[in-house]
């Protein structure tokens, strides 16, 4: 068994790669960044456990693609890694960043091999340009970059961080207890993900693949007298609206369901529990453009939608258009994109019956192309 557990630290807000797309999120091939990362980690079969660190967020949805030990973050990369060695018994922990996706094998083994010469075994690169502090130039020989993963005593980097001090990295903190550090060499392939311009420099990430994903919603209400009715996140004109905690947006609530169908992501009650006063009366299509935020942070794009809408009343010829318009805005596609029919239920059953209406939406999603950034 194996005596060193790995972290990887993935609950940052990649607020500087300024995409919609979280960068832990861009997709290779079939899976996400943060799953490459960990899988060719994994493959090593050198570690007793793996603990990935994220946003509570994130990890709901990560759970849904592998058995890895999930911890929450904290507000910075100190605190993240503070959260996963807690769950650390191993006498030694690798600590690696998830924005570093490209880490050789041959890099990780030389780290390895060097475990017991220090506190702490870091990869670091040589500096190849000239230096200048201010006005003075530095002696470059003396100066190192330095990158992950680092692999520590796991007593001792817990030691280092129970301070107010705010460390870059673990190296950094084992040190700055007098504790001795080691070196090895680096490598560019380690190169960390940070602005849209790193990813030329990733060679190991290839583009999404072309999948299309398939999703389908259904939801129901029932009338109820004197409401506003909106279908579409169009207003109808008519005396009655949906009994609902929402505004009841029925046509929304089905489209919603069909898009985190899509991209496995659940269903509405999860997202926006009935349950929960936040969401009461709520404006169907806030939730809308919150689920299409969510769609695009987790590395998707929406192709295209289409709907039926069941109901013996209202009459809704009038109002497709409008509608098919309204979903293309907050999708933020083309209207040809979206397609919405409606039906009557030859009166039969509770929608011929006239006491509310059922909808059905299909949506199909594609992984974000990164390559067109
Ligand atoms: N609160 C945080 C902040 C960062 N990290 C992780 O630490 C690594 C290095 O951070 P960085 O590259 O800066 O990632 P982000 O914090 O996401 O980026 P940014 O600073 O641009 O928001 C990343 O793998 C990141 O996910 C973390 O686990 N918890
Ligand atoms: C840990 C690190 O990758 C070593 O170079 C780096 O310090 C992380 O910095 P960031 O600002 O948190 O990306």
């Amino acid at each position: 068994m194996s005596d060193i557990t790995l972290i990887l630290l993935g609950a940052g807000s990649s607020s500087r790669f300024e995409s919609d797309v979280k960068k832990q999120w861009l997709y290779s091939g079939e899976i996400p960044l943060w799953l490459h990362v960990a899988e060719r980690f994994e493959a090593m079969g050198a570690f007793a456990k793996i603990i990935i660190v994220s946003s509570r967020e994130d990890i709901s949805l990560m759970q849904h693609f592998a058995d890895y030990d999930f911890v929450e973050g904290g507000e910075s990369r100190q605190a993240s890694l503070k959260n996963g060695l807690e769950a650390v018994t191993t006498t030694h922990v690798l600590v690696s960043d998830i924005a570093r996706c490209c880490v050789p094998e041959t890099m990780i083994a030389r780290i390895l091999a060097a475990k017991d010469k220090a506190s702490c075994i870091v990869p670091v690169l040589p500096v190849t340009d000239t230096l200048y502090l201010d006005q003075n130039p530095l002696d470059r020989e003396k100066v190192k970059i330095i990158q992950t993963p680092q692999l520590s005593v796991t007593k001792t980097l817990r030691q280092a961080l129970q301070t107010d001090r705010l460390f870059t990295d673990d190296s950094s903190a084992v040190a700055s207890m007098g504790e001795k550090i080691h070196f090895v060499e680096g490598s560019t392939e380690a190169h960390k993900l940070t602005t849209l311009a790193d990813l030329q420099k990733l060679s190991c990430i290839q583009p999404p693949s072309d999948r299309t994903l398939t999703g389908f919603g259904l939801d129901i209400h029932p009338f109820e007298a004197e409401k506003p009715m909106f279908l579409c996140g169009v207003p109808i004109d008519v005396d009655y609206g949906f009994k609902a905690h929402s505004d009841g947006d029925v046509a929304i609530h089905a489209l919603i369901d069909a898009l985190l169908g899509a991209a496995g992501m659940g269903d509405i009650g999860e997202l926006y529990p009935d349950t929960d006063e936040h969401y009461a009366g709520a404006d169907s299509t806030l939730l809308l453009s919150d689920t299409v935020r969510k769609l695009k942070t987790y590395g998707y794009e929406i192709g295209n939608v289409d709907m039926t809408i069941l109901a013996q009343a209202p009459r809704l010829l009038p109002y497709k258009e409008k509608m098919r318009k309204r979903i293309a805005s907050l999708l933020g596609i083309r209207p040809s994109l979206v397609n919405i029919k409606a039906t009557t239920a030859e009166k039969l059953g509770f929608v011929g019956r006239k006491e509310g209406v059922t909808v059905h939406a299909v949506a199909n999603l594609r992984y974000f192309n990164w390559k067109t950034l």
